[in-house]
């Protein structure tokens, strides 16, 4: 992606987000009219869908383009102050153009949300274009490098061919041609699948930089007389650090594997084959929710582990969490985004199993546990054994796992339809089971691709440090999520007790090599920006240089003393 992935930047959703949608909506035409300038910075735009009273819930959106055939123009306008356009980036001050998301009306209908692309400031002046109210929406959590802003259209009037014709097209008499399948107007898919990437960046900025410092850093004593151990020689410490390192390769490996998913599935759909869009979306839409989840508390367990140090903006750990937190919000709000992986993916295709539909894809295990379901139990019904050693037993645990948890959902449904509720009123009543369906079925997919990236490993020596990796994510996971598996018959007490203590070897085996897989990310200093996590090691005295650069030490004596302190001391 050309999008620059350190920080954020005002450009990020002209070259993330205004640039994809072109290439993905705009006709050969409009490419040439828009592509082009908007590549060389000419045009600089955003992408408009949320308004300030809606984000998630796209159909209520209330922007309207009205088609004028007697001008052959649309009519943007933002009918109520909640229909006021509210988050998108770069829109407060840097964007001149807009992809305004709004619904098309013409001859006298609605046919729902369609793209336009809007001109909201003068390309000399960058004055705000008569009709447009553009601005700023004021300080954010973070992001403060970005000007989302805020956009008030006002009866804007813009060309027939300003609306993004690839699929949905709008006749000079007004008539409307539908798109080859209403999902093409969507959109989201790429950027979500960008994502998953993102959390591998960052988990593997935040284990590099914790791990590095809890190598250099000495503190307390282990042994009475002996000198300040290392902190990375805890066994605490190794619990909290060890598995953020695990799960930053596996969504490396996920991570590629959704990009190269998306690349594969995008090039059919421009080939007019629409029908993996589903299963990418599913796919997409779970795993950006279960990675930036899973991210954004490890994010947090890294500054953590650094003690005060990691509270300082020396460490970059802070501005690595701010900046990635907001993930679990865009792009599709995280629940909303599991739900969807849910109700749109799992439980149709839990249904098709059950049915002896043959399933493909991410799915494919459901058509395995539908036809074990016909198969009579066997009388022990306990558990299988255990190998905490064997990587594709434990992928079978989490297949099994991730089975159960959407045949619940699924049955949830049903059990909320037979008391008399609506479907609508049956989801929304097993709405936590479909949202822990859906994390089971990524954890899965996840587990799977992690074991099956180790087969193309030749190495044999990086080959057994990444399988005690995966394993240390496997069982950690199995541990964390224990209760799934206890309740699903698939984990006894005593082997829960046998996987915390394999968990404790495979920190100790972990030990030698942490720091070199954490070297093994290449993540350079500028890079990092981080005192705590320097290549060299070096930190205290980088510490005490950064400390000495803070603009509070420009002076020996701050001018706070002589216009606050001294007037205060002498009226008391
Ligand atoms: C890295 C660089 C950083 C670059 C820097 C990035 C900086 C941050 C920029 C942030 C930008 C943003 O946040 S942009 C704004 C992001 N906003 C969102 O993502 C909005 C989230 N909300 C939604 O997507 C929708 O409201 C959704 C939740 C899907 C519900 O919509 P609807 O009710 O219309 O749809 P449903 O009835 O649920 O589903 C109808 C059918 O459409 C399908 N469907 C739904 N969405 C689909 C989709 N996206 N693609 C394909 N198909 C889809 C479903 O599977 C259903 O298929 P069938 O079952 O077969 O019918
Ligand atoms: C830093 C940042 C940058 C952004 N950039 C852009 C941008 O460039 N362009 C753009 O268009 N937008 C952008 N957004 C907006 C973003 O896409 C929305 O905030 C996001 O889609 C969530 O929608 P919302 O804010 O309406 O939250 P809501 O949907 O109101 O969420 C509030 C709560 O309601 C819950 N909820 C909502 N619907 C359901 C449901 N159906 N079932 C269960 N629970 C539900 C959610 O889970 C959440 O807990 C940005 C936001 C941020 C924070």
């Amino acid at each position: 992606s050309c999008v620059h992935p350190d920080r954020p930047e005002p450009l990020d959703l002209h070259l993330g987000m205004f640039l994809p949608t072109l290439l993905n909506q705009a006709t050969p035409e409009q490419m040439e009219r828009f592509f082009t300038p908007a590549w060389n910075l000419r045009i600089i735009g955003t992408y408009a869908q949320t308004e300030m009273g809606h984000g998630t819930h796209l159909r209520g959106l209330e922007t309207t383009a009205t088609f004028d055939p007697s001008t052959q123009e649309f009519v943007l306008h933002s009918p109520t102050i909640s229909s006021i356009k509210w988050w998108p980036g770069g829109l407060g001050k840097t964007s001149n153009h807009a992809i305004v998301l709004a619904q098309l009306h013409t001859q006298g209908r609605c046919h729902g949300l369609h793209a336009f692309i809007v001109p909201i400031r003068d390309m000399d002046t960058h004055v705000p274009l008569p009709g447009v109210v553009v601005g700023d929406i004021g300080p954010k959590f973070g992001f403060s490098e970005v000007d989302n802003g805020f956009l008030k259209l006002e009866h804007v009037r813009i060309p027939l061919d300003n609306m993004l014709m690839k699929f949905a097209k709008v006749e000079p008499d007004g008539t409307y041609v539908k798109p080859p399948s209403a999902k093409l107007t969507y959109g989201m898919v790429f950027i979500r699948s960008m994502i998953v990437g993102q959390s591998a960046l960052a988990l593997a900025k935040s284990c590099t930089i914790a791990i590095r410092y809890s190598a250099v850093r000495h503190q307390s004593e282990l042994r009475p007389g002996e000198p300040e151990p290392q902190i990375l020689n805890y066994q605490t410490q190794q619990h909290k650090l060890f598995p953020v390192l695990a799960a930053a390769y596996a969504f490396t490996f996920v991570g590629q594997y959704m990009k190269d998913t998306y690349r594969r599935i995008s090039g059919d759909i421009h080939a007019g084959d629409y029908s993996q869009l589903p299963e990418l979306h599913a796919l997409s839409a779970g795993l950006k929710a279960f990675t930036t989840w899973a991210a954004n508390a490890a994010i947090e367990v890294c500054r953590m582990s650094c003690g005060g140090h990691g509270y300082s903006r020396s460490s970059a750990l802070p501005d690595i969490y701010v900046e990635f937190t907001p993930t679990c919000t865009y792009e599709g709000e995280n629940t909303v985004m599991m739900l969807q992986t849910a109700s749109r993916y799992l439980v149709k295709s839990y249904r098709q199993a059950s049915v002896g539909q043959r399933l493909q894809g991410s799915v494919s295990y459901l058509s395995e546990a539908a036809a074990q379901r016909l198969r009579p139990r066997p009388v022990s019904g306990g558990a299988a054994p255990l190998s905490t050693q064997d990587l594709l037993s434990l992928v079978h645990l989490y297949q099994r796992r991730a089975a159960s948890l959407v045949e619940l959902a699924a049955k949830s449904i049903q059990q909320e339809l037979q008391r008399g509720r609506s479907q609508e009123e049956a989801w929304n009543h097993s709405s936590i089971d479909l949202v822990r369906a859906s994390d089971a079925h990524c954890h899965f997919v996840v587990v799977k691709l992690f074991v099956d990236k180790l087969e193309q490993v030749d190495d044999a020596a990086v080959k057994a440090v990444l399988s005690t990796l995966a394993l240390l994510y496997a069982l950690k996971g199995l541990a964390d999520n224990s209760g799934d598996f206890l309740q699903a018959g698939l984990l006894t007490v005593p082997q829960a007790t046998r996987v915390s203590a394999r968990i404790k070897e495979l920190l100790e085996e972990l030990r030698p090599d942490a720091v070199a897989l954490v070297d093994a990310f290449d993540l350079n200093d500028r890079k990092l920006n981080s005192v705590l996590g320097r290549y060299d090691g070096n930190v205290y005295e980088h510490l005490y240089e950064w400390a000495r650069q803070s603009p509070l030490n420009a002076t020996e004596v701050h001018e706070s003393f002589h216009k606050y302190l001294k007037p205060l001391r002498s009226r008391l």
